[in-house]
């Protein structure tokens, strides 16, 4: 099954990317959409390198925080090599699906990536949140993480397909509302 559209998504910490994410691909069915973690494979391959259980790196423990700095660290000089490796290693990992939601882009590398590979199957979306709203959601400023290119290297790209917003439950159903019908118009 060849994918008909693929959705990047990115936005800052606790914008409520894999929330949104999570009810797009309830809506549209398992069985026609997957969610890719361009994080998925890098946490397995810095796992295995590094001798750690995956488990604690994928869940949301303090072990998770410990390792964070060092795995952006890690990454970025895989990356500088080969920008593309961890997006590419996603997708051979994912399952084949008509809609594929991608819920970490967090460089422009990626989306060109992204864009090189798959061309006009790709729509970029931009979830945003305040920063008052997502201090609520529980977000701490790290030095070191919030500052980074991982997490402020799409800060001013200009050229989304579609930005929304989700501060609450109704900019979330617009939100929603939005992206299915990107989805339907393919
Ligand atoms: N519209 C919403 N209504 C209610 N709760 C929400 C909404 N959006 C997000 N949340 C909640 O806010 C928290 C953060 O959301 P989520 O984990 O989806 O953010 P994220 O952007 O994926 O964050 P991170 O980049 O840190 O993984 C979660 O507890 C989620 O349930």
């Amino acid at each position: 099954m060849n994918n008909k559209i693929i959705l990047l998504i990115s936005g800052k910490r606790k914008s409520g990317k894999d929330y949104i994410c999570e009810k797009l691909k309830s809506l549209i069915g398992p069985d026609k959409c997957d969610i890719i973690r361009i994080s998925g494979p890098l946490k397995a391959i810095y796992a295995a390198d590094h001798g750690l259980q995956l488990e604690e790196l994928m869940s949301d423990s303090p072990y998770k925080e410990t390792y964070r700095l060092d795995m952006i660290k890690w990454s970025d000089e895989i990356r500088a090599k080969n920008p593309g490796y961890f997006c590419k290693a996603a997708c051979d990992n994912a399952f084949k699906k008509i809609v594929w939601i991608v819920s970490d882009v967090r460089r422009k590398s990626d989306i060109k990536w992204f864009k090189e590979t798959y061309g006009s199957i790709v729509r970029t979306i931009r979830i945003s949140a305040t920063d008052d709203v997502r201090r609520q959601r529980g977000l701490v400023f790290k030095t070191g993480v919030d500052d980074e290119e991982s997490e402020c290297g799409l800060d001013d790209y200009k050229e989304w397909d579609h930005q929304v917003s989700n501060n609450n439950e109704d900019d979330c159903q617009i939100a929603i509302n939005t992206i299915i019908s990107i989805v339907e118009k393919f």
